[in-house]
């Protein structure tokens, strides 16, 4: 059971649990003065073994640092935050939609609309993340937050336990000297290692297959190879019965995300521009189209305009909205 520090307990009064995570719990709360209901995740600073590269403490340590950089409709905000000597407790806004996870297992695909709606809003907090020089690195349905039961509805990227800062400092200041010294990498890898932002855009590959079919394009089965073999070969199979009512342009989106070349590979802002995403039928209606502007007004006008065209149609009469 935990125990949370006096100063917590004062202005928060602890619920249920509401979703557990490989490194600690999330848990209802109220904030007493206003009964508003917010999220605590409980992250133990010992919980794992202090094993492999990435040192626990230093992981959350970063992860501290990235919430308290970021500012974006899609990611998920801090409200709050304790600590004792060995467990951190964040609270968060309540995403009372829980886990796109949730929504995605009952074994069909999503609507092909909402199915866009989510990719849209996950695809400007990526975008976001790497124009703040941070790679997420572990995009999955359980780290997708959905805002409420509704469908259509705003959804948030949560868990930056995995997630890179792209030092730039460092190389800006190896950059700095005479380069004539120095390896090719410290050009082409240096910023991560071996780690670009475009490990992010298969996930959201990933992540949209699972949407759209139901299933996971990479997954454990005795007759096939390891997952692992899987990934590396790019081999994935859209089973017809599954996708037979999904859109071309939408097939399309997925297998350029799914490339094994990260230098072949859709980039994120390329993604942004697909078709796909530009369409003039969109069959989104209007409660959609206020939700992307107000995303969008987070974002620059180019992307307000961009939003906009994807949920207003231009005006000339000849357009074919279906
Ligand atoms: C600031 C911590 C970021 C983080 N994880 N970080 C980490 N694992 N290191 C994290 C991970 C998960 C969540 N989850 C939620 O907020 C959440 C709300 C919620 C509501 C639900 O039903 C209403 C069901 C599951 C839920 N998870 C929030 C934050």
């Amino acid at each position: 059971q935990t125990i949370f520090p006096k100063e917590f307990q004062e202005k928060y009064l602890v619920s249920r649990g509401i979703g557990t995570g490989v490194c600690g719990e999330v848990k209802l709360a109220f904030e007493r003065a206003t009964c508003k209901k917010v999220a605590v995740k409980i992250i133990n600073k010992k919980n794992f073994p202090s094993v492999g590269v990435s040192h626990p403490r230093r992981n959350a340590e970063r992860e501290i640092e990235i919430l308290r950089r970021i500012d974006h409709p899609c990611l998920i905000k801090t409200e709050d935050f304790y600590q004792t000597e060995d467990t951190y407790y964040i609270v968060l806004e309540l995403m009372e939609g829980g886990e796109l996870f949730n929504r995605v297992k009952a074994g069909h695909g999503l609507d092909e609309a909402v199915a866009k709606l989510y990719f849209y809003q996950m695809l400007m907090a990526v975008e976001y993340l790497h124009r703040n020089g941070i790679i997420h690195r572990d995009l999955k349905p359980e780290n997708i937050l959905l805002a409420s039961q509704a469908k259509t509805c705003l959804i948030k990227v949560t868990d930056f336990n995995q997630s890179k800062i792209l030092e730039g400092e460092t190389l800006s200041r190896t950059l700095c000297g005479t380069p004539s010294y120095l390896a090719p990498e410290v050009f082409t890898h240096a910023a991560t290692t071996g780690y670009g932002p475009a490990v992010d855009a298969w996930s959201l590959g990933v992540l949209l297959f699972v949407c759209l079919g139901g299933y996971a394009p990479f997954y454990e089965h005795p007759s096939r190879p390891s997952v692992q073999e899987q990934i590396i070969q790019g081999e994935f199979t859209m089973v017809p019965s599954k996708w037979k009512g999904i859109s071309d342009q939408a097939k399309d989106m997925v297998r350029k995300l799914l490339v094994v070349d990260p230098s072949l590979r859709l980039s994120i802002t390329s993604a942004l521009k697909h078709p796909w995403l530009q369409v003039k039928h969109s069959p989104l209606n209007h409660e959609h189209c206020y939700l992307i502007s107000d995303l969008c007004a987070f974002q620059d006008p180019a992307m307000l305009a961009q939003a906009n065209k994807l949920m207003y149609p231009p005006e000339d009469s000849d357009t074919v909205t279906h």
